[in-house]
């Protein structure tokens, strides 16, 4: 895997950023090159005006070991939820996560998610919340409210708890959709939300052990 040399910051932000030179195994000895990779296509300009190039943060499912997930599911239409918490849980383990390591919560419906999403979030304890659910119209409008309701609630549990919320929730017309998406030939919306929650975690663990680099690249002096 090419490793960028240097990392240079666009010299618009407000301060004047520092340029890091060194590859991230100097700067963050903890990170292992799996978490990195890097694109020397790339090239921005950094303060000295020599180009430079931009390291791309990526996440990785390799390296999962002692990272712990939450999973919300939706006990509505369980026939299909079931499946879709059953994908999760095989992908997350075929990813090296341990059965120890995730926590299911079971809720009544997908209107119900977020509260138990955010509240598991803010528990500080995992990496990233998978949201599980399947919404299935029926004859009246309330298939808008209970489905909008559910990913509005996730993205704002997500966005109050800084922990990533990942969207598995189902939006289905009638059940075959829903149960193509299950396993079926449409493949599993859980396991593929599992993965998304896999990485998510991973390029999380980059910028809160890479924060001086993560505030380099925003111009910031938060932490
Ligand atoms: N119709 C579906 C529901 N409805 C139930 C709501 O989610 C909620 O539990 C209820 O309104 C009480 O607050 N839930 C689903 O997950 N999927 C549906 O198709
Ligand atoms: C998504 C729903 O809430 C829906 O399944 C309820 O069915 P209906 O609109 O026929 O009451």
């Amino acid at each position: 895997m090419m490793m960028s040399r240097s990392i240079a910051v666009a010299a618009s932000f407000p301060e004047t950023p520092k340029m890091v030179h060194s590859s991230p195994q100097a700067q963050f000895p903890r990170l292992s090159s799996s978490l990195y990779s890097a694109s020397s296509s790339a090239r921005i300009l950094g303060n000295s005006g020599r180009a430079a190039a931009v390291r791309h943060l990526v996440g990785s499912v390799t390296r999962t070991e002692g990272l712990r997930f939450a999973i919300v599911v939706a006990r509505f239409n369980e026939v299909v939820t079931k499946l879709l918490l059953e994908g999760a849980v095989d992908t997350f383990k075929r990813y090296s996560v341990t059965e120890e390591d995730i926590d299911v919560v079971w809720v009544p419906g997908s209107f119900e998610i977020p509260v138990a999403a955010q509240r598991l979030g803010k528990l500080g304890k995992y990496q990233a919340i998978l949201c599980i659910g399947a919404v299935v119209r029926g004859d009246t409008s309330h298939y808008d409210a209970v489905a909008n309701s559910a990913a509005s609630g996730v993205l704002s549990a997500g966005l109050s708890s800084g922990v990533p919320c990942i969207f598995g929730v189902l939006t289905c017309e009638d059940m075959d959709q829903a149960l193509n998406r299950a396993g079926g030939k449409a493949g599993n919306k859980g396991s593929e939300a599992a993965l998304t929650a896999d990485y998510s975690s991973m390029h999380r663990v980059q910028l809160l052990q890479t924060g001086s680099l993560f505030q380099i690249y925003l111009g910031t002096g938060c932490s």
